[in-house]
């Protein structure tokens, strides 16, 4: 087993699908090199009067099909390979709902719970004035991720506003509501993998009417989901973050756990209790034997070490590169069927894409259109990715490669991007 790079991981997936669609090694050359990579330094003055230097990247992978669009992360293990592979899924994500975006990622390694308010909004203003060059609602378009949230976007749209000199809401998205955020963004991630779930369920015949899941991260994508997921009538046996998991196999009240989480936002399941709960690790909980498991954390959550003792059934990747190449070949083997991230969970850019077009506009839609508009983007999508796979005998991922890598190849070859 090699060092995991999730870079690497993303252009074997590239290549397996470019082999199919029969390009040549030229034909996606251009697509192994994001177009640029910034590195910037960021000095803060922290609460206690020291100065403490963070490092941040923004990472634009493709233009070619529009902007450049993705979140930023504040994680202490971000790192340029990280930034890169997360870069690069945004470009396939948009290609694969075929939303007018290219991929770009961005991120400051920083530990937001060891952090104040003050120190984070420090950070976050003088990160978006180290990018601003980059950035703006033409060129790239920044959102929440891990460890950000709708305050941090209104701080970026702020700071780069200041910048300007004038008021300029379509430069991040995942804002607050009264800075032009769109209705239904902070749900959308979650959202759309309640309507992938469902979509999978229906295509292998199986009721979600009592289905067991079990959702690794509760932070905004893991907790969105587990709410819905219950709503939906599944029976929810087991969550975690990042300081462990808690597991009931009668179903976890759901909105109990996620009221005890919405009290303050360092609030962990670690200080959670409920009536015929157990506690269990991050990598218990991946191996239970549930039918439906969503990884909703971090990249290379199943990997050569754990894949074959995975027990569920169907896993749906509501995080980005939950499952490292090296395990893809492994669950196909045991017959897991995996709904892959750039698919599952791209519900979160499509809201933003609704948000960002609200804007330019002056427009705002209302909840329930955004909601139906978001359900008219992701079950086709899930549909032609299902019937693509069917056709040629792959796996969902591949499936969605097929498409999404053919889409970026077009526009390439459309704009001449080889002279
Ligand atoms: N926020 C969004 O709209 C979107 C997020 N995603 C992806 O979904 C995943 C989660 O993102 P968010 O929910 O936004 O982040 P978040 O910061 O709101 O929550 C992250 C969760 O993961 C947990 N966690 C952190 N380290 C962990 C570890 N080592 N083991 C287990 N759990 C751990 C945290 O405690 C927290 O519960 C990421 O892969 C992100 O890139 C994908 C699409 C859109
Ligand atoms: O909403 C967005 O623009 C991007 C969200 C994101 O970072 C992701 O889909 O991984």
């Amino acid at each position: 087993m090699g060092q995991y790079n999730p870079y690497d991981n993303v252009l074997k997936v590239v290549k397996e699908a470019a082999d199919i669609l029969g390009y040549s090694d030229s034909d996606i050359e251009a697509i192994k090199y994001p177009e640029r990579e910034l590195k910037v330094a960021i000095p803060v003055r922290m609460d206690d009067g020291t100065t403490h230097v963070f490092e941040g990247y923004r990472i634009q992978h493709s233009t070619s099909r529009g902007p450049a669009k993705g979140g930023i992360r504040f994680h202490p293990a971000v790192n340029l390979d990280e930034v890169k592979a997360l870069a690069a899924w945004m470009t396939f994500k948009c290609a694969v709902v075929n939303i007018p975006y290219g991929g770009g990622k961005g991120g400051v390694v920083c530990d937001p719970n060891q952090l104040s308010e003050n120190e984070i909004r420090a950070i976050t203003r003088r990160f978006t004035a180290a990018i601003a060059p980059l950035i703006g609602p033409d060129q790239d378009i920044p959102a929440p991720d891990v460890g950000t949230n709708a305050a941090v976007m209104g701080w970026m749209m702020d700071t780069y506003s200041m910048l300007k000199g004038h008021c300029v809401h379509g430069v991040v998205t995942g804002k607050p509501i009264e800075l032009g955020g769109a209705l239904g963004r902070n749900e959308a991630t979650g959202r759309g993998v309640m309507f992938t779930t469902k979509n999978i369920l229906k295509k292998l015949g199986l009721d979600p009417n009592g289905t067991t899941v079990a959702i690794q991260g509760m932070g905004n994508v893991g907790s969105i989901t587990a709410k819905l997921l219950h709503k939906e009538g599944m029976k929810v046996v087991a969550v975690s973050d990042v300081s462990g998991g808690i597991y009931n196999p009668n179903g976890l009240n759901i909105p109990a756990i996620l009221e005890y989480l919405s009290k303050d936002r360092r609030n962990l399941l670690s200080g959670y209790e409920e009536e015929g709960m157990t506690r269990l690790s991050n990598a218990e909980l991946l191996e239970l034997d549930v039918k439906v498991l969503v990884p909703a954390a971090l990249e290379n959550q199943i990997n050569g070490s754990n894949a074959d003792n995975i027990k569920a059934d169907i896993i749906v990747e509501a995080a980005n590169g939950p499952i490292a190449a090296e395990a893809d070949d492994v669950l196909n083997a045991k017959g897991i069927i995996v709904v892959p991230d750039i698919l599952a969970n791209a519900g979160g850019v499509v809201v933003s894409y609704f948000e960002w077009v609200q804007n330019i506009q002056s427009v705002s839609w209302t909840e329930e259109t955004v909601n139906e508009k978001l359900k008219n983007i992701m079950d086709p999508a899930f549909d032609a990715v299902w019937n693509i796979a069917d056709q040629q005998h792959t796996t969902l991922r591949t499936g969605a490669y097929l498409i999404a890598v053919k889409r970026v190849v077009d526009a390439k070859k459309a704009r001449a991007i080889w002279p």
